[in-house]
C-alpha cells in the first residue's frame, strides 16, 4: 500500500517520540513491502516562532493532501497560561482538528500484563482493564464562544453541542461496542449541564437501533472513581471533549504511564494519530521520553488502513520490549534505556509474527482489541 503521511512533530518531546514512530513505520514498510511517504510540517510553538502562527496554511494544506497525519505534541511553558500571549500553540492543534473535522478521538486504555507488577494500584482490580474512550473532539466547551471583559474581569467559556455532533460520534461508539463487549457507558454531568441532558436524549434514541448493546450512564465525578476502583466494568466510554480529555489522562495511570497511551482522531475524510500525552517540555532532548504512545499511535494508523497484520507485528514488538525490560524509566524506575534505544529495539523487532514469534514467551495477547 502507498500512503502519504504528514508528520507534525510539534514541540518538546513531540519530534523525538514521532521519530521513533517513523522508524517503526519504515520497518513495517520494509518487512511487509509498502511505500510510505512522509512529509514534515510545522505546528505549535515552533510554528509561532518561525511563521507567526501555530498552524501555518502550508501545514494545513499538507495535512489535507495526506492520507493520514502523525502528530507528536505541542505546547511550551512560555505560552502556557500566559495571560499576555496573543497566540498560543494549542490553538494550532484545535484549529487542525476543526478544519479536518476530526470529531472522534479514540483512546484505548489497556493494562499490559508485563507492566502490572509495577503498578501501585490494586493489581487484581486493574488487571483485566480493556476499555476505549470515545471522546468527542470538535465541539463542546473547547469551541464555544469565549470572552473576557477586562473592565469587569469576567471571563466566559460556552459549552454547546448539537444533536448532529452527538449523534455522529455515538454511532461510532455503538459500532465499536458491537465488536467488543457490547457495552457503552455515557459519562456526563446530566445532573447539572443542559448539554449533558441533550447527550442522554440523543443516546437513548440511538440506542434503539443497537438492541444488542447495553447502555449505561455515569456522572463524571463517579466515573473518575470507578475508573480507578473497578476499571474492568468499562468497555466503550463515550463522553464529551473536556471530560474525555481528563478521563483519558487518568486512564493512563491504569496502564502505568501516560507515555503508553495512543489515540486516533478521526472524521469522515481525515485521520490523525497522536499520543495522548503533551509536549513534556522538561524532557525535551533528554532522550528519556517514552516513545510507546507515539509508536502505538502509528499502530492505530496501520489499523485504520486495515493493515492489521502489520499493526499486530508492531504491537508484538512493543510487548517484546516490555518483556525484555527495554523500556524508559517512567514504567520501570530502574530502567536506563533512552527514547532512541527503545525506538530502535521496537523497530528492529517488527517482523512477520508466524515465522519468528513465540506468543507465549512474550505474553502476547493479540485479541481484536489489542489497540483499538
Ligand atoms: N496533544 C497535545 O499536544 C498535548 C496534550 C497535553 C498537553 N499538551 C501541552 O503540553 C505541555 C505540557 O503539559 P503537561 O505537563 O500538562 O502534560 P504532559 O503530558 O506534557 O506531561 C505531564 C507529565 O506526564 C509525564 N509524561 C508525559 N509524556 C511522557 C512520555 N512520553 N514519557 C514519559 N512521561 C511522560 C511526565 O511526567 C510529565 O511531567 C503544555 O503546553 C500542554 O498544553 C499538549
Ligand atoms: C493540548 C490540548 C489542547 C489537548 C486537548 O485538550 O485536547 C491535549 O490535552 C490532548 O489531550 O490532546
Ligand atoms: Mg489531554
Amino acid at each position: 500500500m502507498r500512503l502519504d503521511i504528514a508528520v507534525l512533530g510539534g514541540d518538546g518531546i513531540g519530534p523525538e517520540v514521532v521519530a521513533q514512530s517513523l522508524k517503526c513505520l519504515r520497518s513495517v514498510e520494509e518487512t511487509f513491502g509498502h511505500t510510505f511517504r512522509f512529509k514534515k510540517a510545522l505546528i505549535g510553538a515552533e510554528a509561532i516562532d518561525k511563521k507567526g502562527t501555530p498552524l501555518p496554511d502550508e501545514t494545513l494544506k499538507i495535512c489535507k493532501n495526506s492520507d493520514a497525519i502523525l502528530f507528536g505534541a505541542i505546547g511550551m511553558p512560555k505560552f502556557d497560561g500566559n495571560p499576555n500571549a496573543k497566540v498560543w500553540p494549542e490553538q494550532g492543534l484545535l484549529k487542525l482538528r476543526k478544519e479536518l473535522d476530526l470529531f472522534a478521538n479514540i483512546r484505548p486504555v489497556k493494562v499490559f500484563p508485563a507492566l502490572i507488577k509495577q503498578s501501585p494500584l490494586n493489581k487484581k482490580l486493574i488487571k483485566d482493564t480493556d476499555l476505549v474512550i470515545y471522546r468527542e473532539l470538535s465541539g463542546g466547551i473547547y469551541y464555544g464562544n469565549k470572552s473576557i471583559d477586562s473592565g469587569t474581569n469576567v471571563a466566559t467559556d460556552t459549552c454547546s453541542y448539537s444533536e448532529e455532533e452527538i449523534s455522529r460520534i455515538t454511532h461510532l461508539a455503538f459500532k465499536a461496542a458491537k465488536n467488543r463487549r457490547k457495552k457503552v457507558t455515557l459519562v456526563d454531568k446530566a445532573n447539572v449541564l443542559e448539554t449533558s441532558r441533550l447527550w442522554r436524549r440523543v443516546l437513548n434514541s440511538i440506542a434503539q437501533s443497537y438492541p444488542e448493546i447495553e447502555l449505561e450512564t455515569l456522572f463524571i465525578d463517579n466515573a473518575a472513581v470507578q475508573m480507578i476502583l473497578n476499571p474492568s466494568q468499562f468497555d466503550v466510554i463515550l463522553t464529551d471533549n473536556m471530560f474525555g480529555d481528563i478521563l483519558s489522562d487518568q486512564g493512563s495511570v491504569l496502564a502505568g504511564s501516560i507515555g503508553l497511551l495512543p489515540s486516533a482522531s478521526v472524521g469522515t475524510e481525515h485521520a490523525m494519530f497522536e499520543p495522548i500525552h503533551g509536549s513534556y517540555p522538561d524532557a525535551k532532548d533528554k532522550n528519556i521520553a517514552n516513545p510507546v504512545a507515539a509508536i502505538l499511535s502509528a499502530g492505530m494508523l496501520l489499523q485504520h488502513f486495515k493493515l492489521n497484520e502489520e499493526a499486530d507485528a508492531l504491537v508484538a514488538a512493543v510487548l517484546k520490549s516490555f518483556s525484555k525490560k527495554i523500556v524508559t524509566p517512567d514504567i520501570m524506575g530502574s530502567s536506563k534505556y533512552g527514547t532512541n534505544y527503545v525506538g530502535d529495539f521496537i523497530a528492529d523487532n517488527i517482523m512477520e509474527l508466524d515465522d519468528h514469534f513465540n506468543m507465549n514467551d512474550e505474553n502476547i495477547d493479540l485479541g481484536k482489541s489489542t489497540i483499538i
